[in-house]
C-alpha cells in the first residue's frame, strides 16, 4: 500500500523546541534538516543534537528523513556517516543533486539507507530521468527556492517560470515509480496562498508538499487527500465496471462518461490512498496530536 506523503515538514536539526514539538504534529513525514536551516557555526552541534533526539524520541509512524549537507561542504560526509546506520532514520536526503554521480558518492557512505534527492538545480532538472533511475533513490523533493535562484526568475503566484522543471521532475519520478513532493510555500502566515499552491501541486500529480511551519500541516493534509467525492466516484466506477463485465461488456458508462479498465486502476489507487491515510492518521492519533497556530506578528 502507498505510504502517504501529503505533508512533509522541515524541522531544523538545531532547534530543540521544534524537535520536541514534532512528535505531536500530524505531518505524514519529517525532514530533519542539517542543511540550509542550520547556520554554519551550528552545524556540528546540530548533527549531535539530531542524533540524540532521533535515538530518544520515536517519531514513527511518520516517515523520518535526514537532509544532510552537500559533499562539497565541510559537513556532508560526516552527516551521512552519522546517520548511515541510525535506527531512527529511514532515509537520507541529498541536497542540490546535479546528476546520478552525486547519489553514488553519498551511497558509498550512507550504508543501506534509501536516498532521496533535492531537485533544485538547473543541471538536476536536465538530468531528472537519470537521477530518478538511480537504484538507491526512493523519492524526490522539489527545492523551488534554490531553483528560482538558479533560474533568476521572478516569484509569481502561478509559478509559471518553474513549471518546466516541476513537470520534468514529475515525469521522471513517475517513469521510475518514485515518490515526489512539491516545494515549500514561504509565506507561512498566508493560509489561502498555501491552499492555492497545494491545489496546484495536487492537480499536477505531486504526492504532497514540503512545509516549513506546523500551521501548514492541516492545509496540506486536506489538499492531498482524496476528497469524499473522489472516494465516492471511485467506488461507483469500480461497481459500474464490475456490473458491466458481468454482462460481458468491456466498458461501463457512469454519469454520462465511459469507465474503462484504466479508470478502474485509478479508482483503486484512490481507495488505497484513502485507506493508507486512514491507517496513518490512526497511528499518529495514538501518540496524541496538537494543532499549532502561526505565532502573532
Ligand atoms: C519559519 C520559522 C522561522 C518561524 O518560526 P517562529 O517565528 O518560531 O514560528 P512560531 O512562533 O509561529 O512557531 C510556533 C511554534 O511552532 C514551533 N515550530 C516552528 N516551526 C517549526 C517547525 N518547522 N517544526 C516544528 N515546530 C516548529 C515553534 O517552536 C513554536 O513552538 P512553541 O515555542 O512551543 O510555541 C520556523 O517555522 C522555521 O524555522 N521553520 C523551518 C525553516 C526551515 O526548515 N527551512 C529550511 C527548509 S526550506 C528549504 O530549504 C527549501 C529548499 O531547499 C528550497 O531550495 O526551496
Ligand atoms: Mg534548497
Amino acid at each position: 500500500m502507498t505510504r502517504p506523503y501529503r505533508s512533509v515538514l522541515y524541522i531544523p536539526g538545531s532547534k530543540e523546541r521544534a524537535l520536541e514539538k514534532a512528535r505531536g504534529l500530524a505531518a505524514d513525514a519529517i525532514i530533519f534538516d542539517l542543511e540550509d536551516a542550520v547556520a554554519p557555526e551550528e552545524k556540528v552541534a546540530a548533527r549531535a543534537t539530531l542524533a540524540r533526539f532521533l535515538a530518544e524520541v520515536d517519531y514513527a509512524p511518520r516517515a523520518r528523513i535526514v537532509r544532510i549537507n552537500g559533499f562539497d561542504t565541510d559537513w556532508g560526509r560526516a552527516d551521512a556517516a552519522a546517520f548511515a546506520a541510525h535506527p531512527g532514520v529511514e532515509a537520507i536526503l541529498v541536497p542540490k543533486v546535479n546528476g546520478p554521480a552525486d547519489l553514488d558518492a553519498v551511497a558509498a557512505v550512507a550504508g543501506e539507507k534509501p536516498l532521496w534527492a533535492m531537485m533544485e538545480t538547473a543541471a538536476g532538472m536536465l538530468n531528472a530521468a537519470a537521477i530518478a533511475a538511480h537504484t538507491r533513490l526512493a523519492g524526490m523533493v522539489m527545492g523551488t527556492n534554490d531553483l528560482a535562484k538558479e533560474l533568476g526568475c521572478r516569484s509569481r503566484a502561478d509559478r509559471m517560470p518553474l513549471m518546466a522543471g516541476l513537470g520534468m521532475c514529475l515525469l521522471a519520478a513517475r517513469a521510475h515509480g518514485r515518490v515526489i513532493v512539491d516545494g515549500v510555500f514561504n509565506a507561512f502566515r498566508d493560509e489561502a496562498g498555501l491552499a492555492a499552491e497545494c491545489a496546484q501541486g495536487r492537480d499536477m500529480g505531486f504526492d504532497g508538499k514540503t512545509l516549513i511551519h506546523p500551521a501548514q500541516v492541516e492545509i496540506a493534509n486536506a489538499a492531498f487527500a482524496p476528497s469524499e467525492a473522489e472516494v465516492d466516484l471511485a467506488r461507483r466506477q469500480i461497481a459500474a465496471f464490475n456490473a458491466a463485465q458481468a454482462q460481458g461488456q468491456g466498458v461501463a458508462v457512469l454519469d454520462g462518461r465511459i469507465v474503462e479498465n484504466l479508470h478502474v486502476v485509478s479508482a483503486q489507487a484512490v481507495l488505497a490512498r484513502a485507506e493508507a491515510i486512514r491507517l496513518l492518521e490512526a497511528g499518529v492519533q495514538a501518540f496524541g496530536v496538537q494543532r499549532i497556530a502561526v505565532g502573532a506578528e
